[in-house]
């Protein structure tokens, strides 16, 4: 611990050389924030990661460092959230050589582009791709039935001649169901439903989904065999782990039983678990035996993830650079508790703020937390490395930068979501560090533009907020306390500090920016 600490004393005083020019820039901190927030979105639109991807040569085309020849030979499926806008510019970078295609897409979600100006996201008229529109409230249903049938049949029908794209993005589960028979839809939906309610990580909800489909864990790859598959994969699980986002269609993953069962177990759902997931689950051998064209082939595939949290925040850092900060992009894993989390980045500004050198007690507890929060002891210490270099140069303006999902513990009834209740917690945390012009700024926010069952995508706090709370007669200890975060924010000065870009076409689940100010120096 004692070598960790050290790394964190000021570096000798640089003098002029060395230093950025301060930012002459008239935002406020808090529309900086907001800014920097933007273009971490920006970076992750579906049709920009699609036109990154893919290098289009005549009639060929390189994905992810590998050449695939086209000759009117191209199939599209796509699954998500985030996938219509995926296909609408794969249809414009090769669209001459594309057969058909199928796509499995939110209820509603074409009219909402329509209304929010978004053609650019939307097939066009005469488009070869259908779209069907399903799982409402995220949820799978008879429509993403229908649509993952459609999927099944495009993929059942290929040849060793053909190429079958397939887009992937956050969603993509309820999107695609195809319980293995004897399961019914209701009885799959009711089993994910009551892990979910139960707590379960999406690690371990999309394990048990995996066992119990057909097109999950590669069983879409499986059905294409023997055309060629390539995935274009828009992450929103930490980690990018290929074979749980979307529960990993097209990446071929033995089921084990017994892992299925523990998960079951642990959240006290085994023994109400219908008699025909139990059947399912004590079948031996390969899941797709039954009325299968190729029962032995796994059905490889190219599994390409051209959209994460880490583009978002690289991104970011290079916005919030043009403004004038330095970047640290500290972790895209941030999870756990938002108590815990909000302790640290209130930690993180305390140590950034500290006009002498800060008590080594604040790099120890940082360092303690780091682990329960997702995050590398290494990145708290090159970010405290960094904190620490521009507090000894005594003008540095920095941006940690970090994104994640953290978890929330319900035990109220109100309105809120994870990334609201985060900021929240941070200006409590923040209490203390006002600077003239303005302390540090935090700012969290859903990618998707939603915050759990709210407008908003989450909040913007700072040092002051707990002066401007008490003196507009809001108690935020009563609003924590019932998970009621939009309302307060909804209420707070008319709703300024909520953050509110709308409907955003992505999701890389979330992003936090702890923005911190120049530190006049202690002249001694
Ligand atoms: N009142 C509340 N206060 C705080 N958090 C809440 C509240 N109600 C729901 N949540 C949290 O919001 C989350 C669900 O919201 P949301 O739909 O944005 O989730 P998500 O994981 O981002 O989904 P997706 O990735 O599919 O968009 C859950 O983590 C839940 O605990
Ligand atoms: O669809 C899903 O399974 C989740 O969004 C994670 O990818």
């Amino acid at each position: 611990m004692a070598r960790f600490l050290s790394l964190f004393r000021p570096q000798p005083f640089l003098g002029l050389l060395g230093r950025r020019n301060p930012t002459f820039c008239n935002m406020s901190m808090d529309s900086q924030a907001r800014e920097t927030f933007r273009a971490a979105v920006e970076a992750v639109q579906p049709d920009t990661v699609v036109r990154q991807s893919i290098e289009r040569n005549g009639d060929s085309v390189v994905i992810d460092g590998h050449r695939l020849t086209l000759s009117h030979n191209l199939h599209l499926v796509g699954f998500g959230k985030a996938v219509l806008g995926m296909a609408a510019e794969v249809e414009r970078i090769l669209g001459d050589h594309l057969v058909r295609g199928v796509i499995s897409v939110p209820h509603g979600i074409q009219q909402t582009l329509q209304q929010h100006g978004k053609s650019h996201l939307l097939l066009e008229a005469d488009s070869r791709i259908k779209v069907m529109e399903g799982a409402k409230h995220n949820l799978p249903d008879d429509d993403s039935l229908k649509a993952a049938e459609g999927i099944k049949q495009l993929a059942t029908e290929l040849t060793e001649k053909d190429l079958l794209l397939v887009l992937i993005s956050g969603g993509g589960s309820a999107l695609l169901p195809a319980p293995i028979p004897p399961i019914s839809l209701q009885e799959k939906l009711d089993v994910t439903r009551r892990l979910a309610a139960a707590g379960a990580t999406i690690q371990e909800l999309n394990k048990v989904r995996r066992a119990l489909s057909l097109l999950k864990g590669g069983g879409l790859a499986h059905h294409a065999h023997p055309a060629q598959v390539v995935s274009l994969i828009l992450s929103d699980v930490i980690g990018d782990p290929l074979d749980l986002i979307a529960s990993g269609p097209t990446v071929t993953c033995e089921v084990w039983p017994e892992e299925v069962l523990s998960i079951l177990e642990r959240h006290k759902l085994l023994s109400s678990m219908p008699a025909s997931v139990t059947q399912v689950l004590a079948r031996q051998g390969p899941r797709w035996k039954e009325n299968d064209k190729h029962s032995d082939s796994p059905g490889e595939a190219l599994n390409a993830v051209i959209g994460s949290n880490t583009v978002a925040l690289t991104c970011a850092g290079q916005r919030v650079r043009e403004l004038g900060f330095r970047p640290v992009v500290l972790s895209p894993g941030v999870c756990g508790n938002v108590r815990l989390v909000s302790r640290l980045y209130g930690l993180l500004a305390r140590f950034a703020c500290s006009r002498e050198e800060p008590p080594p007690e604040i790099a120890a507890e940082v360092l303690r937390l780091g682990p329960e929060v997702g995050m590398e002891s290494w990145d708290l210490c090159r970010t405290m490395q960094v904190l620490g270099e521009e507090r000894a140069e005594g003008w540095g303006a920095t941006c940690v930068l970090a994104g994640g999902e953290p978890t929330v513990e319900l035990t109220g009834k109100g309105q809120g979501g994870r990334n609201q209740e985060l900021a929240l917690r941070v200006g409590l945390e923040l209490r203390g560090l006002e600077l003239p012009p303005q302390g540090p700024v935090f700012l969290s926010g859903g990618t998707d533009g939603q915050d759990g069952p709210t407008e908003a995508a989450g909040a913007v706090t700072d040092a002051g907020l707990y002066d401007e709370a008490r003196a507009q007669g809001l108690d935020i200890d009563s609003f924590l306390s019932n998970n009621d975060s939009y309302t307060f924010f909804s209420h707070l000065s008319a709703g300024e500090r909520l953050l509110a870009p709308g409907l955003t076409c992505t999701n890389v689940m979330d992003v936090h920016v702890l923005l911190i100010p120049a530190i006049p120096i202690k002249i001694s």
